[in-house]
């Protein structure tokens, strides 16, 4: 007799790759995605609203809107149609920005196949009601399994084939940890992996969920001060005491440490705090410059989900009553006209506390006693 627990697992079963992943979202990162499934050699198709650059997928293999000039693998189907996409399909990456994920969730629920599972790429969390982005699709996906792929993944350069690593993320039921060949993050890793992409596994899927939310946020506060003139020791502590702050909201919701220090999230802070290709950072350091946000981007609407979801984290952080001071901070300057070096310089000048959290120490910040004793 077996006594679950007590045994290794049985790998002696070999995972099996999905046969049809569809991509549901033509922007930038659907159209990376899309690349990644046909080069690991997925039948793949691709949803988009756009009925030209559809159009231009499928005749030029080029998305000239999101990617352009950049080469196309042959053969990703791509349509308007939501129905012809998903039909077949037996994996889905749902790449929509995370304001739109409830509907189209509802759109798609009508035309997936039974148990499909599906991975969700967008980072946030729902404005409003504070849900992790999973729980929105679990809400109306009932039966399907719902995982996350994240990481540091600049699109472009993941559509133009530069390696990549990214960490796939599904809940392990009791019988994936029987039999790890047939969960949807096994699969789902080895439909996509190829030379150019290599994708980590976890069941944790909170933690992934919380550092791709947070990220976001840390890269738009390292823009600001990169903007606003600090220096890289300046950026390289904001970094780190932001991924502090994924580690208080991933610890408050059930996810775990070692997955914000992996490529979730770790790993996406480096990339996105640390280049302008981050579309987050850039709004940072055009706002840190003092540029007005209609002014940001030429005028251009692009998706920077720090911006609205530093509203849901802060949100969140209140209803879990924990202290997200580099979040605030960002929500403060964006959404309440806050000035960018007047609020770093009060994150700067707060009691000094014990770097790990839990050590009880609280010492007034030199600064201030300096300042009294020279007046
Ligand atoms: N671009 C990147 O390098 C990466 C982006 N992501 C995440 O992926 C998500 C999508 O980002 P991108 O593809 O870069 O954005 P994008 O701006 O390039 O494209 C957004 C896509 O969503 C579609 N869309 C927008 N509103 C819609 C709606 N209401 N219904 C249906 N479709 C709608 C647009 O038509 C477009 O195809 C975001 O959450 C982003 O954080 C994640 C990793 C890398
Ligand atoms: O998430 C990303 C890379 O991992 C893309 O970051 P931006 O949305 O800031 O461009």
């Amino acid at each position: 007799m077996i006594y679950p627990g007590t045994q290794a697992n049985d790998f002696s079963a070999s995972p099996v790759p999905y046969t049809k992943v569809c991509v549901i979202g033509a922007g930038a990162w659907g159209t990376a995605l899309a690349s990644v499934a046909r080069r690991a050699g997925r039948e793949t198709a691709l949803w988009g609203r756009d009925q030209a650059t559809v159009e231009a997928i499928n005749t030029r293999r080029e998305n000239p809107k999101y990617l352009p000039g950049i080469g196309l693998p042959h053969g990703i189907c791509a349509t308007t149609d939501m129905a012809e996409a998903l039909d077949g399909a037996d994996a889905v990456l749902l790449v929509t920005p995370s304001r739109t994920l409830r509907d189209i969730c509802v759109q798609m629920q009508p035309h997936l196949g039974k148990n499909v599972p599906i991975a969700l790429c967008a980072k946030g969390i729902e404005a409003g009601s504070g849900y992790l982005l999973s729980e929105v699709a679990a809400q109306i996906l009932d039966g399907h399994q719902i995982g996350a792929l994240s990481g540091p993944t600049f699109a472009t350069e993941t559509a133009m084939g530069h390696l990549t690593a990214a960490t796939v993320a599904f809940q392990f039921s009791y019988s994936d940890r029987l039999d790890t060949a047939s969960s949807p993050a096994t699969r789902l890793a080895l439909s996509l992996g190829s030379e150019f992409f290599r994708p980590y596994i976890t069941d944790d899927l909170v933690g992934v969920e919380v550092s791709g939310a947070i990220k976001n946020v840390i890269a738009i506060a390292c823009g600001m001060i990169t903007g606003a003139g600090y220096a890289e020791n300046t950026r390289a502590a904001l970094i780190v005491r932001g991924m502090d702050e994924m580690k208080t909201l991933a610890d408050v919701l059930g996810g775990r440490r070692e997955t914000v220090t992996g490529l979730a999230g770790a790993g996406d802070l480096i990339l996105t705090c640390s280049s302008q290709t981050s579309r987050n950072m850039s709004l940072g350091v055009q706002l840190g410059k003092g540029i007005a946000r209609e002014n940001c981007f030429e005028g251009r609407p692009v998706v920077v989900e720090g911006e609205v979801n530093s509203i849901s984290v802060m949100d969140l952080a209140r209803r879990m009553n924990i202290k997200l001071p580099i979040c605030e901070s960002v929500f403060r300057i964006l959404h309440q006209g806050a000035d960018v070096r007047e609020t770093f310089a009060d994150v700067w000048s707060q009691p000094i506390e014990g770097e790990r959290r839990g050590l009880a120490i609280s010492i007034d910040h030199p600064v201030a006693i300096a300042a009294e004793a020279i007046q």
